[in-house]
C-alpha cells in the first residue's frame, strides 16, 4: 500500500495568519478546507474566494470538504478553483452522481462524504463514480470532537466493495484522528487521514504529522 495520507484541516488554523499556518504543514499530503455555510452544520467558515486564496498561497494541493447546503448547484465552482479534491455530503446532494461526474469534468477528484448517522450501504455500488469516500468520525460541524469508533464497520464494508469492485477509491476518515485513534482507523481499511487539532495543536505539527502517518502504517502491518 501507499503511505499513509495526511490532511491537516485547517479549520484548526489561526484564520488571520492563515499562510503562516498553511507554511506549517507543508510536509502533509494534502491541506484539509473545510467549508461550512451554517445551514447543513451549525458552523460557518469559508467560502470561494477564501478557498482560492488558500489554493494561490497553499505548498500543497487542496483536499476541500463542503460541508454545505445545495450541493448540486456550488460544488462545481470549488473544482474551478483547482481544488485536487471536492468532497460533498451525500445528506446535501439532490444527485449525487451527476456531482461527481461534474467534479471529474473540471479536473478535481469526486469525494462522497457521509454523517457518522447515515449508512453507506446504499452507495457501494456507487464506488467507481468517486475517487475518494469520507466517513466522517464525529459529527460534522466542529473540530476537537472525540473520534466515535462506532463508524469504523463502514470502513470495512467499503473495504470490502472497493475490492469486489476493482476500483481504487481512497477512504478517508475525519474527527478525532489523533496519536491514540489513527490506528483504529487504519485498520479498519482507512488510507487517507484529516487531522486538526492533533496537528494544529501540536508544538511541532511537521513532527505530528510524521507521527501520524507511521502510526497509520504500523497499524497496517499489524497481523
Ligand atoms: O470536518 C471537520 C469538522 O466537521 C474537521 O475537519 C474535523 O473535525 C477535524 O478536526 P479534529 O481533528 O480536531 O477533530
Amino acid at each position: 500500500m501507499a503511505s499513509a495520507r495526511i490532511n491537516p484541516s485547517i479549520l484548526s488554523a489561526d484564520f488571520v495568519n492563515m499562510e503562516r499556518d498553511l507554511g506549517r504543514i507543508a510536509t502533509a499530503d494534502y491541506v484539509h478546507v473545510d467549508v461550512m455555510d451554517n445551514h447543513f452544520v451549525p458552523n460557518l467558515t469559508f467560502g470561494p474566494q477564501m478557498v482560492g486564496r488558500v489554493q494561490d498561497v497553499s505548498p500543497i494541493p487542496l483536499d476541500v470538504h463542503l460541508m454545505i447546503a445545495d450541493i448540486d448547484r456550488w460544488a462545481p465552482g470549488y473544482a474551478e478553483l483547482g481544488a485536487f479534491s471536492v468532497t460533498f455530503h451525500v445528506e446535501a446532494a439532490r444527485d449525487p452522481v451527476a456531482v461527481a461526474r461534474a467534479l471529474r469534468e473540471r479536473g478535481a477528484r469526486a469525494g462522497l462524504a457521509v454523517k457518522p448517522g447515515t449508512p453507506i450501504e446504499p452507495y457501494l455500488e456507487l464506488l467507481p463514480e468517486f475517487d475518494q469516500v469520507l466517513v466522517m468520525t464525529v459529527e460534522p460541524g466542529f473540530g476537537g470532537q472525540s473520534f466515535m469508533p462506532e463508524t469504523m464497520p463502514k470502513l470495512r464494508a467499503l473495504r470490502e466493495a472497493r475490492a469486489r469492485l476493482g476500483v481504487d477509491t481512497w477512504l478517508q476518515v475525519d474527527g478525532g484522528i489523533a496519536d491514540d485513534t489513527i490506528a483504529i482507523a487504519a485498520e479498519a481499511g482507512a488510507d487517507t487521514f484529516v487531522a486538526g487539532s492533533a496537528v494544529y495543536g501540536a508544538a511541532d505539527p511537521a513532527e505530528a504529522i510524521s507521527r501520524l502517518r507511521e502510526r497509520a502504517q504500523s497499524a497496517w502491518m499489524e497481523p
